[in-house]
């Protein structure tokens, strides 16, 4: 079986990075992520970073470099992240999100990631 891509975002302006808390489901509910989601059938990873930014935020994103690696997740889904910057708009927490927070280089592990997502943020701050 192979497994199903899900894609995040290192979304940098200015320098930071965009982290969001989970909404749903309850067991991840609390934790912080990178935006993204699972890749669709027939579609691309980097086009679904843009459509899933775009559907959870709200913004126009544009991706700039896959960060080397891949992080499992649950089983049969794999973590894929971009580096990507702002191209329109301003992040709101419109779907699976309850909050989004800017985090400055100092501020990056000030928040509780998803246990994913600490290798795939510490290989996406060497990509800043
Ligand atoms: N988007 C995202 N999901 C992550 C990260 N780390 C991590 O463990 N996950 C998990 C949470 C979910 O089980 C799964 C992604 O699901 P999702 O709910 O974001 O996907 P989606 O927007 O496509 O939503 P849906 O198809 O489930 O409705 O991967 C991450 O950094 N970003």
């Amino acid at each position: 079986m192979t497994e199903r891509i899900v894609v995040g975002a290192a979304l940098y302006d200015e320098g930071r990075l965009l982290a969001a808390r989970r909404s749903a489901p309850p067991e991840l509910a609390g934790r912080w992520e990178l935006p993204g989601g699972k890749v669709e059938p027939g579609e691309r990873p980097d086009e679904a970073l843009v459509r899933e930014l775009r559907e959870e935020l709200g913004v126009e994103a544009e991706p700039i470099a896959r960060v080397p690696g891949q992080w499992p997740l649950k089983p049969g889904y794999v973590l894929w992240v971009w580096t990507a910057k702002l191209r329109s708009g301003a992040p709101e927490p419109l779907e699976d999100h309850d909050e989004l927070r800017w985090l400055s280089p100092d501020e990056v592990w000030s928040v509780e990631w998803l246990d994913a997502d600490v290798p795939a943020v510490a290989a996406a701050m060497e990509c800043r």
